[in-house]
């Protein structure tokens, strides 16, 4: 047989129909819904008066639009009551599997998915929002998936999609201590660029990635779209297996043991074809800071504010100077010179309990509180789970009496669709994915960072070398 990449191997599993241009209908294993691109779904499906397919693969959860304040009194603002209650009502009508805000396994859904055992090894896992590609650290062919095609997937449990290329992105080699998952993504992203991934499904492999757990693979995975590519994938390996045995959805018995030996299958055999090859060299990476509005225009706490005159592409001169001036940064200032106004530890890409430890031994180690020209630092878990381990922990603790606000669960200063924003011209050090115009609140702006990294920022009120702490 020839030798297949862990995605052909997924794509082969799950292909039920090629038309001669490529076109393919895929079955779905598992449907993440959220409450903002799932609205307009449900009424499609209830004007074609059909039902949902297998009710049992479908997971929904708001987390968009919930306040991260006391929820006691529900939600104030009309808008976000609105997108919830409808999402509420859709689930209780067609009998969908739903964790409502207070309840405590609430979260983002790229959290409560892995988390729960709902995302497995070699499933298809689709979901109306594009950092579905989180699932892919599991080596699960995860994507996201726009509103009609969510009603699609309602409806028929199926998918149309056409094959990817494939793309490895080695990372070998031991990555320094105080950096993290999240370093080693951004600074792929750095080399790759946003483009970088475009028209490929991205393994990450190397020993750098294996090393990692799986919390710091759902942090690269996640970026993997902010790379281009739709989704992100690493092999299965013990890692996965130790995370994945014991959660509410995981299987169990012999039905686990057989689950086991079709997983061990998960990895790209020796000799497979990639379409492209990309290698890093994990020593090389430094605690990364994004200085512009897009995840590509990144560099390290030890480098400089680029400087457009030493530009020779007139196409990204204009760029980088339109990304200073929405920054307010100058050519040539230290990173490590930028003062902030606020912090956000949170986001799928790092609100989990590991992202939570690592931010609060920088704390405990630094001491003291946050910086007297930080307005304001927040930690939202991705989960109740994760509050609760983290409260387990005492990390809560750790966070409040230096300054920081412990909140409840959700996306949060994230994207700002709730009440968590950033006011014109603030900064903000942010553990999230996104740094575009606007993302965090109008004029805000956004420095993409490890969650050491953001705790560091908080305590001392300008970016500073996390290594330091750790
Ligand atoms: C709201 C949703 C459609 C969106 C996405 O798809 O990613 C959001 O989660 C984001 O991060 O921008
Ligand atoms: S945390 Fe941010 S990136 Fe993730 S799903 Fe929510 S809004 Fe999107």
């Amino acid at each position: 047989m020839t030798a297949r990449t862990l995605y052909d191997k997924l794509w082969d599993d799950h292909v039920l129909h090629t038309e001669d241009d490529g076109t393919s209908l895929l079955y779905i294993d598992r449907h993440l819904l959220h409450e903002v691109t799932s609205p307009q779904a449900f009424e499609g499906l209830d004007i074609a008066q059909r039902k949902v397919w297998r009710l049992s693969a479908n997971l929904a959860v708001s987390d968009h639009n919930v306040p991260t304040t006391d929820r006691r009194g529900g939600i104030a603002d009309p808008t976000s009551k609105l997108q919830v209650d409808t999402l509420d009502a859709n689930c209780d009508r067609l009998g969908v599997t739903q964790f409502k805000m207070n309840d405590k396994r609430q979260g983002i859904v790229h959290v409560i998915g892995p988390e729960q055992g709902a995302t497995l090894p070699g499933m298809t896992v689709v979901c109306g929002d594009s950092h579905t590609s989180t699932h892919g650290a599991f080596g699960a062919l995860a994507h996201g998936i726009g509103t009609s095609e969510v009603e699609h997937v309602l409806a028929t449990q199926t998918l149309l999609a056409k094959k990817a290329k494939n793309l490895l992105v080695r990372v070998e080699g031991t990555l320094p201590r105080g950096c993290s998952a999240k370093d080693i993504v951004l600074a792929i992203i750095g080399q790759i660029g946003t483009a970088g991934g475009t028209g490929y499904t991205i393994e990450f492999g190397g020993a750098a990635i294996r090393a990692l757990s799986m919390e710091g693979r759902m942090t690269v995975c996640n970026m993997a779209i902010e790379a281009g590519a739709r989704a992100g994938l690493v092999a299965v390996d013990d890692t996965t297996l130790a995370y994945v045995k014991g959660r509410p959805f995981s299987p169990v018995g012999v039905e686990w043991d057989q689950a086991v030996a079709q997983w061990r299958h998960l990895h790209s055999d020796a000799g497979a074809h990639f379409d492209r090859v990309v290698d890093i060299d994990a020593a090389t990476i430094r605690p990364q800071v994004t200085w512009g509005t897009s995840p590509e225009m990144v560099l390290s706490i030890e480098d400089r504010v680029p400087d457009p005159e030493r530009e020779k592409d007139d196409v990204k001169r204009g760029a980088m100077e339109r990304a200073l001036t929405y920054m307010a940064l100058e050519p040539n200032k230290a990173i490590a010179d930028i003062r902030i106004d606020k912090v956000f530890i949170g986001s799928c890409t790092n609100s989990r309990i590991e992202d939570l430890r690592d931010a609060a031994a920088v704390v405990r180690k630094v001491g003291g509180r946050i910086a007297s020209n930080v307005r304001l630092a927040l930690v939202v878990p991705g989960s109740g789970l994760v509050k609760e381990q983290a409260e387990r922990e005492g990390l809560d603790k750790v966070f409040t009496s230096a300054g920081f606000e412990w909140r409840e669960p959700g996306c949060s200063m994230c994207l700002a669709m709730n009440a968590d924003r950033l006011e014109p011209g603030e900064r903000c050090a942010s553990t999230s994915n996104r740094n575009f115009e606007g993302r965090q609140g109008a004029g805000g702006r956004t420095h993409l960072v490890s969650p050491a990294m953001a705790a560091a920022a908080a305590l001392h009120g300008h970016f500073v070398d996390a290594r330091r702490f750790i």
